[in-house]
């Protein structure tokens, strides 16, 4: 049964890394060919809009985000299925980050107001008794740039679980958190180094470790491969592919072959331009399973970008 998010203790979540910039995908991962999409009987058909989906982690309805007067986002509404990976793609400014940040009410960091109705579990995860950073431990953050602590290896790891009072084995929590990530065999021996000594697909595996040893329920991932070279975003790729038996993942990425080879289900966010008012709003052109997004999609608009045609 799901715990409600409302009947949490409230502890703190590790630091984000707004600041980072965007870095191209690397443009080898690029030309890896994309494996045939999985043929998931049991993924949800038109999983957008009101279309019914088997198990919704989030159920979102008509959200909109405002920076002041401008509207980033507005009508988005799809229900995100729970133990998939869902991708956001769309062209630069058309709201990926915002709505993704909307999943685990990192927007209430910043100057944002959202409208609409996003439910999480079945729960309301904008209601007023809702603990917005109790949220935030459920709904773990991978950023664009690793941003380990300053502190080691094994400080990185255990840092939530320690805010969060864990009173098990730590020694054996940071051992199966680095293992999970594929990284124990790679540090075991230099746990006491500092997490800044990794290489950056190394930081960046640690910092996934980071988010899941406080056992979140939920993984949003802002285009975490876009700093790393080919060999570590196809670690990071496999690794996501492992952990959506264990988490829903959503995935922000710029690089189309990545979604296509990672995801489940994609949704494709473009920017409706509004020249009297001088307004740029991302809306959600499509969401459905990734092999249809890529093969036989139902917009134009997705067709047109997806080959290319616009960026
Ligand atoms: N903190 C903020 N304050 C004001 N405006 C913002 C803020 N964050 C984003 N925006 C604006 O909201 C719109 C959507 O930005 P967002 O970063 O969500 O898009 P995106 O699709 O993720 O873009 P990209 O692919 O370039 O990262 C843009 O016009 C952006 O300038």
């Amino acid at each position: 049964m799901t715990t409600r998010i409302s009947e949490q203790p409230a502890v703190a979540e590790p630091v984000p890394d707004t600041a980072a910039p965007d870095t191209a995908d690397s443009p080898a991962a690029e030309e890896r060919p994309a494996p045939p999409p999985a043929q998931d009987e049991s993924a949800p058909e038109r999983a957008g809009g009101s279309e019914p989906v088997g198990d919704a982690v989030f159920e979102i309805e008509d959200i909109a985000v405002h920076y002041g007067a401008f509207t980033a986002v507005k009508g988005i509404s799809m229900r995100v299925p729970r133990n998939r990976v869902t991708a956001f793609i769309g062209p630069s400014g058309c709201g990926k980050s915002t709505l993704l940040r909307c999943l685990n009410r990192m927007n209430d960091l910043m100057d944002a107001t959202v409208t609409g109705r996003l439910i999480y579990n079945g729960e309301d995860l904008y209601a007023p008794e809702v603990d917005a950073v109790e949220v935030r431990r459920r709904i773990g953050m991978v950023f664009q740039r690793p941003n380990p602590f300053p502190q080691s290896i094994y400080d990185n790891v255990a840092f939530g679980p320690r805010l969060n009072g864990f009173g098990g084995d730590l020694d054996r929590l940071v051992e199966e958190s680095l293992t999970r990530v594929g990284l124990w065999n790679e540090v075991k021996d230099k746990l006491g180094d500092s997490g800044l000594a990794l290489s950056g697909g190394q930081q960046q595996r640690l910092c996934i470790a980071r988010a899941v040893a406080v056992e979140p329920d939920v993984l949003l991932m802002d285009e975490p491969c876009s700093a790393l070279d080919p060999i570590a975003t196809l670690k990071i790729e496999d690794l996501i592919q492992e952990l959506k038996s264990t988490y829903s993942i959503v995935i922000v990425t710029h690089n189309m072959q990545q979604a296509a080879r990672v995801s489940d289900m994609t949704a494709f966010f473009s920017v409706n331009i509004d020249d009297e008012k001088g307004m740029r709003t991302g809306e959600l052109i499509e969401f459905d399973r990734t092999e249809r997004i890529f093969n036989n999609p139902s917009s134009r608009r997705t067709e047109d970008y997806i080959s290319g045609r616009f960026g």
